[in-house]
Formats: C-alpha cells, sequence, structure tokens
C-alpha cells in the first residue's frame, strides 16, 4: 500500500489534537453544568459544542484506522538522539552494515544524523527496487562535494531522473559516445594506446613495477585518446596521469564522504554560499556564455559534466579492475596457466593481441566476473525514491538514502557456492550469473535498470584488452621476498589497500615480436 508519511503523520496530530480539546471541553461543561442547575435551558449550547466535538473525534478516530495500516519503517539498530546511528559507524560500512542485516534482515533502517538510510542485502528485494519500482526509486541522493563537484549536479550520474536532460544526456551518451560504430571507429586510438603500454612494460622488465598506477596511466591515455583524439608525449604520460589520479582520488573521496550539512540539511544553505562565491573567472564566463541557450543543445557546463563522468567512471573503475584481477592471477597461478594457454590457442604464440580476439577469450572472460564478484569497484549500489514507497512490508520515505549493498549480496552463500573462493568456472557454467547487464540480482557490478552504467561496452573492452595483452607478452612474479596483501581499502570506489607491485618478464627477447 503506497501512502505518504506526511499524510501519515497528518492525521495522528488531528487525532491527538481533537481527543485533547473534547476532554477539555468535558471537563469544562461538566463545570459549567454544575454552576447552571437553576436554569436547565442553559445547558443546551455547551451540550451542543461537546456533542459537535464528539463526533468530529469520533470522525478523526475513523478516519486515522486506515492510515495505521501504513507500513512501519525498517527495523535498525538504536541510535542517540540528533546523532541517530553516526557515532556507532564502522570505517568499512559494507562489513558493518553486512552484520547488522544478520541481526536485523535484508532491509534494514539507520538514522544518520537527519538522513534515513536504509540498506538492502537481498536479491530479491534488491528486484523490487531495481525493476519492479524502477521508476520511483531511479533518483539519487547526491553528497554537497558531489553537487558542488558536478557544476550543481547537472552530469548524467546525479541529475534526477524526471529531469529531461538526464535522459538527453544519457541518450548522447548511449547513442553518440558509446554505441558500437562510435566504439569500433575509435579502436586505431585504443591499440595505439596498448601498443605504448607494451613498450613502458617492456622498459621495465625484471624490475618492480607499480600495477596499479600503470594501469591508471594506460586507461587514463586510452579515455583521453578517445574522448578528443591525442594522447600526452611520451615525458608527459606518467607524470599527468599520476596527478590525475591524486586528484581522482580526492574528488572521489570526498563525493563519498558525507558533510555536515548531507546529515543536518540545515547547514546546507552556508555551505552553498561559500561554493558560490569560490568560483573562478572562467566558470563566470561560461554561465554568461550559456544565457539564451537552446534546449536541445547541450551547454558548456553539460559538456563539461559529461567529460567529467567520462573520465572518473571510465579512467579509475577499470585501472582498479585490472590491478585486482592481477592481484587474483598472481594468488592464482593455476587460472593464470590456463588464461594463457586460452590466449596461445585464440591469439596464437607469435601474433599480438587484437581486440577481435576478445570474444572469443571465454575463461578471461570469466575471470573478469569473478574479479567483478568479488572486488565489485562500486561496493553499494546508491538510490533514492522520488516518492514515500513500500518494499516487502516496509515504507520507504521519499528522499531517503537507499544503498544496495552489492558487495554483501555477491559474496552471498545463499546465492553462491564458496563464495568466499575465486572459481572463474562458475561463470562458464551457468553464462547467465554473469550477466553485466543486472539481470541477475545477486551480481550487480554495474547496477541495474534505467540507471545501470552506460559505460558497460567501452570498459569491458578497455579492460580485457589491456589484460590480455599483459598476459600475452609478459609473465608476472611478485618481488622476492613479498607476499600478496588482498586486503581492500572500502570507499566510493573499493580499492587494494597496499598498491599491487609486480615484476615483468618478457615471453619474447625482442620489443619488435610485441608490436
Ligand atoms: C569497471 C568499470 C565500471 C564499473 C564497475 C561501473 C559501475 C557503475 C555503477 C554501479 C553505476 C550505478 C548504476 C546504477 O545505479 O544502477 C554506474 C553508473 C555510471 N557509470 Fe559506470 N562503471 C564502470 C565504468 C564506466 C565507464 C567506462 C564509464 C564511462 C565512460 C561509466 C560511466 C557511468 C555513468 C555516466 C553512470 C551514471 C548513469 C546514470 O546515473 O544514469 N562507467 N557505473
Amino acid at each position: 500500500m503506497v501512502s505518504t508519511s506526511f499524510e501519515f503523520h497528518l492525521s495522528n496530530m488531528i487525532f491527538n489534537f481533537l481527543s485533547e480539546l473534547a476532554q477539555l471541553i468535558f471537563v469544562f461543561w461538566s463545570w459549567w453544568c454544575d454552576g447552571l442547575t437553576e436554569n436547565p435551558t442553559s445547558r443546551v449550547i455547551p451540550t451542543l459544542v461537546a456533542a459537535t466535538l464528539l463526533a468530529i473525534s469520533l470522525y478523526a478516530w475513523l478516519i486515522k484506522k486506515p492510515f495505521t495500516s501504513v507500513p512501519p519503517l525498517p527495523p535498525g539498530p538504536p541510535g542517540l538522539p540528533l546523532l541517530g546511528n553516526l557515532p556507532f559507524l564502522e570505517p568499512d560500512l559494507r562489513c558493518y552494515f553486512a552484520k547488522l542485516s544478520e541481526i536485523y534482515g535484508p532491509i534494514m533502517k539507520l538514522q544518520l544524523g537527519r538522513k534515513l538510510c536504509v540498506v538492502i542485502s537481498s536479491p530479491l528485494l534488491a528486484k523490487q527496487v531495481l525493476k519492479d519500482h524502477d521508476a520511483i526509486f531511479a533518483n539519487r541522493d547526491p553528497t554537497v562535494a558531489a553537487i558542488a563537484g558536478t557544476y550543481g549536479g547537472i552530469d548524467i550520474l546525479w541529475s534526477p531522473s524526471h529531469d529531461p536532460e538526464w535522459r538527453k544526456l544519457r541518450k548522447i551518451f548511449v547513442q553518440e559516445m558509446i554505441s558500437k560504430p562510435s566504439l569500433d571507429a575509435c579502436y586505431a586510438l585504443r591499440r595505439q594506446e596498448v601498443r605504448k603500454m607494451v613498450k613502458e612494460v617492456y622498459a621495465k622488465v625484471g624490475s618492480s613495477i607499480n600495477l596499479g598506477e600503470q594501469m591508471f596511466i594506460t586507461i587514463f591515455n586510452m579515455i583521453m585518446s578517445i574522448s578528443w583524439g591525442s594522447s600526452l608525449n611520451v615525458e608527459d604520460r606518467s607524470r599527468v596521469g599520476i596527478e590525475f589520479r591524486q586528484v581522482a582520488d580526492e574528488f572521489i573521496e570526498l563525493w563519498g564522504a558525507p558533510n555536515m550539512s548531507d546529515l543536518f540539511p540545515v547547514l546546507a544553505r552556508t555551505k552553498d554560499d561559500q561554493a558560490r562565491s569560490n568560483r573562478d573567472f572562467l566558470e563566470i564566463l561560461l554561465e554568461l556564455k550559456q544565457q539564451g541557450d537552446d534546449k536541445t543543445s547541450l551547454s558548456m557546463n553539460q559538456v563539461k559534466a559529461l567529460l567529467l563522468d567520462t573520465f572518473l567512471g571510465g579512467t579509475y573503475m577499470p585501472s582498479t579492475t585490472i590491478e585486482w584481477l592481477m592481484a587474483e592471477l598472481l594468488q592464482h597461478p593455476e587460472i593464470t596457466r590456463k588464461a594463457c594457454k586460452e590466449l596461445e590457442e585464440v591469439v596464437g604464440k607469435d601474433n599480438i593481441v587484437e581486440e577481435f580476439h576478445i570474444p572469443k577469450l571465454h575463461y578471461l572472460d570469466a575471470i573478469l566476473k569473478e574479479t567483478f564478484r568479488l572486488h565489485p569497484p562500486v561496493s553499494f549500489v546508491p538510490r533514492s525514491p522520488c516518492t514515500t514507497h513500500a518494499i516487502s512490508k516496509y515504507t520507504i520515505p521519499k528522499g531517503s538514502k537507499v544503498l544496495l549493498n552489492v558487495w554483501a549480496m555477491q559474496r552471498d552463500p545463499d546465492a553462491w557456492e564458496n563464495p568466499m573462493e575465486f572459481q572463474p568456472e562458475r561463470f562458464l557454467r551457468d553464462a547467465g550469473k554473469g550477466d553485466f547487464q543486472g539481470n541477475n540480482y545477486s551480481f550487480l557490478p554495474f547496477g541495474s535498470g534505467r540507471r545501470v552504467c552506460p559505460g558497460i561496452p567501452l570498459a569491458e573492452k578497455m579492460i580485457l584488452y589491456v589484460v590480455s595483452t599483459l598476459l600475452h607478452s609478459f609473465e608476472w612474479n611478485l618481488p622476492q621476498g613479498t607476499t600478496l596483501d588482498l586486503s581492500e581499502k572500502f570507499g566510493l570506489v573499493s580499492k587494494m589497500q597496499q598498491p599491487l607491485i609486480a615484476i615483468p618478464i618478457a615471453k619474447y627477447s625482442s620489443l619488435e615480436h610485441y608490436l
């Protein structure tokens, strides 16, 4: 049943107010009547008033009945006045919420200051949010920093789904930038970047490489090259890539971390005013330039916001995924052997990997899926309902922060056999389990529904192309005397706690073999 919490509270208030008023009138009426025993006709007016008020309160009680059947809020741990559950949060929210879900169930609430947060951790309920009621739960609840960092939240990621501009931007992104013909047309640019990466790794053969950093530089240049046709020259490649990574790290951390005004909205006004006064000249000029813009065209800020989504989403998550995948391969030599054997069969020992080989690399594809299952870059798919709505037997109020704990669902023993083991074969046995579009609600690395990640085709191409080249061209080892640390650092995008350091060994004696 759908209703609004406003109606619910209003009817409660009316009811309580009228009951108390009726009691007061009754007391007053008894006292009045006692004083008027001499003249019985003067009792008529107070009697009528009391009777009317009693009738109204009876009516209020009756109309209250349907509202009381509004489902309650989900259960959740008790909190403190004003602060709610804030003081009890643990640094790794995925584990903390997973632990709490064992006590309070697969749908639970936490009060974070003034913000109500609902955490969902069962595939069945995830389906209700992402499919059955997708239209209602298709908004997000951006932090103040996310809005400030995306020119007022006008990018694809944070715009509300009912905003026609969101539809327009997403359509342009999917149909113009990331469609199959567009991606095929810029294959030569991706190829060029992969060849550059091979040269860079070849130059470091036998020495330690920070693989996460190297992957970030490669993917960053690939995105840059497909965004405006050119990448950085050899001297600047690493320097700018590393600098951008530091900025992206800070950006993503800021987007994810709620500040006081997210939890206590009354503080938001001061923050917004500060952000406005910090605008630089360029922003002001661009704002002036926008005036009188045609509604169907993109404003300059929308162009910048689109590029920001492409650079942040397109660089950070694929490079983090490659780092995890390589770490799991270093941990599992038998799986690496199988992947290399497949590459030899499909590509041939003496050939270099091309993108057209990728659809035939089924085992490598299963390795990627298993990496996403155990190490999803986005641990919580964030949504927010545009109206108050009931899921299961609980009310989720409009505007609350709904977090789908993808990380927990992808490790759930009810959905996955031996969930903590890295077993790519599970996706070969059942191909449907690894659907990237989010049709399996226990596997949601890219989300699902109308807000599913639109970058999937590009992400898949880039990751598999880079990984297959790294494996086909080089052998990888850990530096002597080191052990692999697979612990995770939780964040808006979760990554390895310790950077992955590995040593490449050339498989062939000359660089020409690779180019
Ligand atoms: C490993 C790679 C990636 C992962 C794991 C990933 C994951 C996600 C997830 C979980 C969402 C939220 C989906 C939802 O709410 O249902 C999302 C949204 C988004 N992603 Fe990705 N993504 C990746 C790569 C990319 C790339 C390469 C791009 C662009 C070039 C991109 C652009 C976006 C955009 C624009 C959105 C917002 C969509 C919307 O709100 O309508 N992502 N991504």
